[in-house]
């Protein structure tokens, strides 16, 4: 069931890539993708996005109120990446050297979303302090995301900051993931497909790697048919999606199958339909989601690893 894989010359490196720093790209983008193309992030920022919510009560079980079960199945998992905080890795990185990671470097709460809040989040920390943390850490680390929010009153601030983490990611060889989510006053409906292409497109604008956004809706329309215009307009962007709060296991398999199999995206985002579960059970999930992205599985397959049979 395994895709042809890419080789390295199929890799097109972006241009503002220094020349001395093209190998190390074209090394992570070839690691980062399991040499596929296609992107399995394991999404673990929750902590700080959503603060406890997602991590303890009635729904999740009791594996997830401790940090250490993102790393857990980081490690125990086929993943492409896992995602989340640089002072998360920096406390658990020395018990995980085997994980591959990208630094998500802002975030926010949910906490200031009141319908009326248009959301900020801001940089925590510069791209030199994340190349710096990767020499000295010695960790895997093979790039960084960045969160906008569309269509925020500070909408301004955020394409800047994203504009140098692209850039200056690229600087070091590492890739880029933007997190773009219209949100804010001024948006009246977050999943409209139309406004979710025009996310992608300020992705490919930014010359972003990879653009993670939400999988568009609307009435009385499939969304896998109506996702194709977010692929379309990021022309050489790949397009990724967020995984969304807990689902039915083939429900949600069936899903992302049908965004990359219908709609064109390179992979998935995805956190928690995967750590709202114990850890042998989240480790089976982790597997089926990377098999359909990076190894072409179909849902049955996937149901099978998930099951575990
Ligand atoms: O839309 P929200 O509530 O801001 O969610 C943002 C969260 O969703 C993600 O993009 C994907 O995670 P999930 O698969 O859990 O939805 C996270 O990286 C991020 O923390």
């Amino acid at each position: 069931m395994n895709m042809a894989p890419i080789k390295k010359e199929d890799v097109t490196v972006p241009l503002d890539v220094p020349k001395a720093m093209r190998e190390t790209y074209i090394k992570n983008y070839m690691e980062i993708t399991k040499e596929s193309g296609k992107l399995m992030l394991f999404a673990g920022d929750q902590k700080v996005e959503h603060l406890n919510d997602d991590f303890f009560g009635p729904e999740v079980p009791e594996d997830d109120a401790d940090p250490e079960h993102l790393f857990r199945i980081a490690a125990q998992s086929k993943i492409g990446v896992f995602a989340t905080q640089l002072g998360l890795i920096a406390r658990y990185g020395m018990d995980y050297k085997d994980i591959p990671y990208l630094v998500k470097v802002n975030s926010k709460t949910n906490l200031v979303e009141t319908e009326q809040a248009d959301p900020f989040s801001n940089l925590w920390y510069d791209i030199d302090q994340v190349a710096e943390f990767r020499e000295n850490s010695g960790l895997n680390i093979l790039g960084v995301g960045y969160t906008i929010y569309l269509g925020s009153e500070f909408e301004a601030e955020m394409l800047v900051q994203a504009a140098q983490v692209v850039y200056d990611a690229h600087q070091h060889g590492m890739l880029s993931v933007l997190w773009i989510y219209p949100r804010g006053a001024a948006v009246k409906d977050e999943k409209d497909p139309h406004l979710i292409a025009g996310a992608t497109g300020v992705g490919a604008c930014l010359g972003s790697d990879f653009v993670k956004v939400n999988y568009p809706k609307k009435e009385g329309e499939k969304s896998a048919e109506i996702f194709k215009e977010a692929v379309k307009a990021a022309g050489r962007t790949k397009v990724v999606c967020a995984g969304g709060s807990s689902d039915e296991a083939e429900a949600f398999l069936k899903k992302l199958h049908d965004q990359i199999h219908i709609s064109g995206a390179q992979g998935n985002a995805t956190g928690r339909n995967i750590h709202q579960k114990p850890l042998d059970e989240a480790v089976r999930m982790c597997n089926a989601v990377y098999a359909i992205t990076v190894e072409d599985a179909s849902v049955e397959d996937a149901l099978r690893i998930y099951s575990g049979e």
